[in-house]
């Protein structure tokens, strides 16, 4: 017999490395729990609402900021490690817009980009330095404008001169911040056009925050949705997904491929509404207060099950809410270890007063969240049909009465219930009343979508 040789994938160390990076201009974090591997070569569309941290995560990619916590690693080793210098000779990055309050020419411009190299602006400049210079000029095909003044130029010629400026410091990674911004659709198809063939020719590991959706898909084989931490990392087919983009962005959309186009599209609203209104989505029956992962499995259930719901609130960075973008119709999003904000507490009660049902998963009850069970046990009293989902323990389903008269399954409860509280009692209290107000105990989450479909019949599916 042959004996059949291994093929081992060998997957090549990555060339950038964001290991849990968070960061904030204030107090709060802007980005949270960063973490992206980036293999040499690849092309990176970041995308995110405006806002979303796309040009501080650049920013923090150059060594321009430093992260709060978590580390950068370029080639295995520290931006600090390697120092600016040496960082720059390697990272180069093409800003959104650059001002020159100089009336420099092109060519002049464009070596600027040596700076790294040499020990000042124009002097030091060796051979060796102008032939680099001409060949970036004419990567970028602006060897024609060299003698032109910069400030003088089209946007788009100005873009084409600040990407030969990057190239000028022969860098392993180009960074883009919105390369086709306020460039007309000839430009923005030249510029990627541009940075495509650097990527596939000169192997230049490309990282660019894109507002389009539509050239994001069409040139970016990876793409990265940020909503101040990350909600998605995937191929377009993936990251482009309705749902998830309605959510971050707060607009419907319709994803399809043309007639005879290869690539994804992202239809404008208008169309996506006028298709919303022949299969109109179904407004939530259900609402979720979960946290820290137990609303996991609930979610999950809800979703396989085709059972819009809405959840929170939940801070950012609570795996329940990274989940809950791809998962909830809505989700009532809180600041990173931010209390519960007054208005966050009133969209949970608007949403009280429209679901037909609530299930409380069995979180932690905290400082925190204590706010959300008083919610809870006021939505009790009016009467919505309140279903605790509680970690998993020895007992079926009691239903209102029949679970007065099992004391045991109560006891069981409220002991499971004080195991999580961290309030001094005052959650277990809460959990006591919201019990007597009527609701129902569940140990499972096939129970807990029985449930759900008594309550809402004609919504559930
Ligand atoms: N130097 C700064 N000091 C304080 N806040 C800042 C600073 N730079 C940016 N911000 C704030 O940080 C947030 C994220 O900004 P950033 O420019 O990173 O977002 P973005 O996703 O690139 O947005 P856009 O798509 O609009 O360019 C914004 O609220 C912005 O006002």
């Amino acid at each position: 017999m042959v004996e059949s040789k291994k093929l081992v994938a060998v997957r090549p160390e990555p060339i950038l490395e964001m290991q849990g990076i968070s960061f904030g201009y204030k107090r709060q974090d802007l980005l949270y729990d960063v973490s992206v591997s980036v293999a040499p070569g690849e092309m990176i569309g970041l995308l995110g609402p405006n806002g979303s941290g796309k040009t501080t995560l650049l920013r923090l990619l150059s060594g321009v900021l430093q992260p709060r916590r978590g580390q950068i690693l370029l080639q295995g080793r520290t931006l600090s490690q390697w120092g600016r210098r040496q960082a720059a000779q390697r990272i180069a990055v093409v800003p959104q817009e650059l001002h020159m309050p100089f009336t420099y020419t092109v060519e002049q411009m464009v070596s600027l980009g040596r700076t790294p190299f040499t020990s000042s602006f124009f002097g030091s400049r060796k051979e060796h330095d102008s032939t680099i210079i001409q060949d970036a000029m004419q990567a970028a095909g602006v060897t024609s404008l060299s003698e032109r003044i910069f400030n003088e130029l089209s946007g788009g010629e100005r873009q084409r001169v600040t990407v030969a400026m990057a190239l000028a410091q022969q860098p392993s990674i180009l960074l883009l911040d919105e390369p086709t911004a306020h460039l007309d659709i000839k430009y923005q198809i030249e510029t990627l056009e541009l940075v495509q063939q650097l990527n596939q020719d000169r192997k230049m590991t490309i990282i660019a925050a894109m507002h389009d959706l539509n050239l994001a898909a069409r040139y970016f084989p990876r793409l990265i949705l940020f909503q101040r931490g990350i909600v998605a990392d995937a191929s377009p087919a993936e990251v482009l997904e309705p749902g998830l983009l309605s959510r971050v962005y707060g607009v419907q959309v319709q994803i399809g491929i043309l007639r005879g186009a290869e690539h994804l599209s992202v239809l404008p609203p208008a169309q996506a509404e006028e298709a919303s209104k022949q299969s109109p989505h179904p407004a939530p029956a259900v609402h979720l207060i979960a946290g820290g992962g137990s609303g996991e499995l609930m979610m999950r259930a809800l979703a396989d099950a085709h059972i819009p719901f809405s959840i929170g609130a939940l801070n950012i960075g609570d795996s329940d809410h990274t989940l809950a973008l791809r998962l909830a119709e809505d989700v009532i999003t809180e600041q990173p270890y931010a209390p519960i904000s007054e208005a966050s507490m009133l969209k949970v009660r608007q949403r009280l007063q429209q679901v037909d049902v609530l299930l409380l998963c069995p979180t932690a009850i905290g400082p925190g969240n204590l706010l959300l069970m008083q919610e809870a046990l006021r939505a009790a009293h009016n009467g919505l049909h309140i279903v605790l989902v509680t970690a998993p323990f020895n007992t079926t389903c009691v239903p209102g009465e029949e679970l007065r008269a099992a004391g045991a399954s109560i006891e069981q409860l409220l002991k499971s219930v004080a195991a999580r509280d961290y309030t001094g009692g005052q959650g277990l209290h809460c959990f006591e009343q919201i019990v007597q107000a009527g609701a129902v105990i569940v140990d499972s989450v096939g129970v807990a979508l029985e449930e759900v479909r008594k309550a809402a019949p004609s919504r559930a599916i």
